[in-house]
């Protein structure tokens, strides 16, 4: 191949090119990014009396636990408590255990908040300690903390709350937090207890706030956006099921959780300011969406959207509105943010092409029509196929979702350039290379569906990337999708970021994301287009500012292919590059974290060069320009 590169930029790159697509699957949220470290911490959303509604929790030394409703609870959005009842002939530490989300990582280094409310029945003699510990697996007691309680004035809920410091690094993750009683004090009391939580040092040092090493992976990306709360888990089971943002912000005893869409209860401990919050500390902005009618169970009547559509409205508010003039924006000033966040893109629902007739009929048009009327300065997306149906009013935007094989994403890496220029703009809003069967693009694992990302799906992404790019005159947001997944408990696969209880496992797409996204450059230089039927395709950005020239290269072939750049400016002959090669089936695992990792080479550049892109690799080559 030869590529001549033209010096005259085509078009800017916008900032929002690369980023993240964000919703609770895969524990990616609850036991992922959000850094609560206790599974099941409040009985959301569970049956009293059923073992389920005891997920993660487990007596310790004889004591009697059940979650009730029967006491009045800690709040109206928490009804369930722990009943706790020390037998008479209890002796040494009696009380419960959590496990975690499937472990729970305890650092030496590490000062861990740890909370719960109790009460003690009226009329209760108890005269003691309660204790908060770290507890290994041999039960070692790692960390531990006490208070004393006299249970005749803790018959209100009382919040008891400790540092815990470890007095040593934990040799694994299967340990457990525990709260406990000596059992001759509390021979015979019974105690309930609400809303526990564990927290380590979180991300930006954040309260309420994100696991530090995943949201550093992301963070490194340099990523300019972060679309929220879904996806699937936007939708609801049912109606009233839905995403609901005034459920999710607020002290964490006011929020009642969810069932989400994934199979899981959603703590929603995660929620809309803490979403808001985290994008600032990672430097991206937001593209919201709004529930729009549609839950899996059922879908609003027009004759009854409005309540809806004022709940959007009002979510909206939150985010940007004056406090002067909105409870919602009053509500987000109490909370200590007075000053609107930033937002420019609010997508109405999600995937609404499987929803197309009421989308058609009012959805759309009812959401758009009254939100772009409260705040005319938004940009709104459809989520239904590209003018499929032709909606009134014409979307300015859409969301395009794709999951297919690795040789879709390179033979479609032109898709964009026979896209007519008429003003729309697109969101590639979820896409991944999932499988080799395109006859089963969903199926298992012996259908040829990816556990992991495996480099020939990544080199192809790759590919299609580079059509990104040279398209994001229109296309102004790509995400890869789903990001996240505690490799102990999902629900798809592959995803971008796997994760266990203390470590992060970077996949090979994860490398492929972060090469276009850090090098995503300012301005698109055209060049020789490469052959649309081919697997090896190239883009070229540059930064004035930075007097860089980024290439990025994809192979998706079984076969090494050498490139001959031609460039009209002089660069420096320092040039350097990075490399992500692999076997066709190679992944990143759990067992094999690092079995495909980028490496980094300086090359003789010039004005004139040679690059041979090894078989199934992604590169991006960094020039110097004068
Ligand atoms: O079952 S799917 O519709 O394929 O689910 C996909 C599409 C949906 O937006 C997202 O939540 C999910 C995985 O990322």
């Amino acid at each position: 191949f030869t590529v001549v590169v033209n010096g005259t930029a085509s078009h800017p790159v916008p900032e929002t090119l690369f980023g993240y697509m964000f919703e609770d699957i895969n524990f990616s949220g609850d036991g992922g990014l959000y850094a609560e470290m206790l599974m099941n911490r409040a009985f959301q959303q569970v049956v009293p009396g059923t073992s389920s509604a005891l997920q993660a929790w487990s007596a310790v030394n004889g004591a009697e636990i059940s979650v009730v409703n029967s006491t009045s609870p800690v709040s109206s959005a928490l009804p369930n408590s722990l009943e706790v009842t020390i037998p008479s002939t209890a002796s040494g530490a009696v009380g419960v255990a959590n496990s975690g989300y499937f472990g729970i990582n305890v650092q030496e280094s590490w000062t861990y908040n740890a909370s719960f409310f109790f009460k003690f029945p009226s009329g209760s003699k108890f005269n003691g300690k309660v204790t908060a510990s770290l507890v290994g697996l041999d039960g070692s007691t790692l960390a531990s903390s006490s208070v004393d309680v006299r249970g005749a004035s803790s018959t209100k809920w009382t919040e008891f709350f400790v540092h815990l410091k470890p007095s040593k690094t934990a040799p694994n993750t299967n340990n457990t937090f525990t709260v406990t009683f000596d059992g001759k004090e509390a021979a015979g009391e019974t105690i309930h207890f609400a809303m526990f939580s564990l927290f380590p040092p979180t991300f930006k040092g954040r309260a309420n706030g994100m696991r530090m090493d995943v949201a550093q992976a992301l963070a490194d990306t340099k990523p300019g956006f972060w679309r929220f709360p879904g996806g699937n888990n936007l939708e609801g089971q049912t109606i009233p099921q839905r995403w609901i943002w005034n459920n999710t912000v607020g002290p964490l005893v006011d929020r009642p959780g969810r069932l989400g869409d994934w199979g899981y209860i959603n703590t929603d401990g995660l929620g809309l300011k803490d979403y808001l919050d985290f994008i600032v500390d990672a430097g991206m902005q937001p593209i919201m969406a709004v529930w729009a009618g549609y839950s899996f169970g059922g879908t609003v009547d027009a004759a009854d959207i409005g309540p809806y559509v004022q709940e959007a409205i009002d979510q909206i508010n939150f985010v940007i509105g004056d406090p002067s003039k909105s409870a919602a924006a009053a509500l987000r000033a109490s909370l200590g943010h007075p000053e609107p966040y930033e937002l420019h893109y609010v997508e109405i629902g999600n995937e609404d092409f499987f929803a197309t007739d009421t989308y058609l009929d009012y959805r759309w048009a009812d959401f758009v029509g009254n939100l772009s009327a409260a705040f005319p300065q938004l940009n709104f997306l459809a989520t239904t196929m590209t003018f499929d149906p032709v909606l009134t009013p014409g979307p300015k935007f859409y969301d395009v979702h794709v999951y297919n094989t690795p040789s879709w994403f390179v033979e479609n890496a032109f898709v964009y350039d026979g896209f007519e220029r008429n003003g729309t703009k697109y969101f590639e809003g979820e896409y991944a290379a999932i499988s080799t069967n395109a006859n089963d693009l969903f199926g298992t694992p012996a259908d040829g569906r990816f556990n992991f990302p495996e480099m020939q799906g990544s080199a192809g992404e790759a590919a299609f990337m580079t059509g990104l790019e040279r398209n994001s005159d229109i296309v102004f947001a790509a995400s890869y999708a789903p990001t996240l997944q505690n490799v102990a408990n999902f629900q798809w696969t592959p995803n971008l970021i796997g994760y266990d209880a203390e470590n992060v496992f970077l996949s090979t797409s994860y490398y492929v994301q972060k090469m276009f996204s850090i090098n995503k450059g300012e301005e698109y230089l055209p060049s020789t287009l490469p052959d649309a039927t081919g697997v090896v395709h190239w883009s070229v950005v540059r930064s004035p500012s930075t007097k860089q020239v980024f290439i990025k290269v994809a192979n998706a072939g079984a076969d090494a292919a050498s490139i001959a750049f031609a460039l009209p400016f002089v660069v420096s002959t320092e040039g350097s590059m990075e490399v992500l090669t692999g076997a066709m089936g190679a992944s990143n695992t759990p067992q094999a974290p690092n079995t495909v990792v980028p490496k980094t080479l300086n090359f003789k550049a010039g004005k004139s060069f040679t690059f041979d892109a090894p078989a199934f690799s992604a590169s991006v080559l960094t020039l110097k320009t004068e």
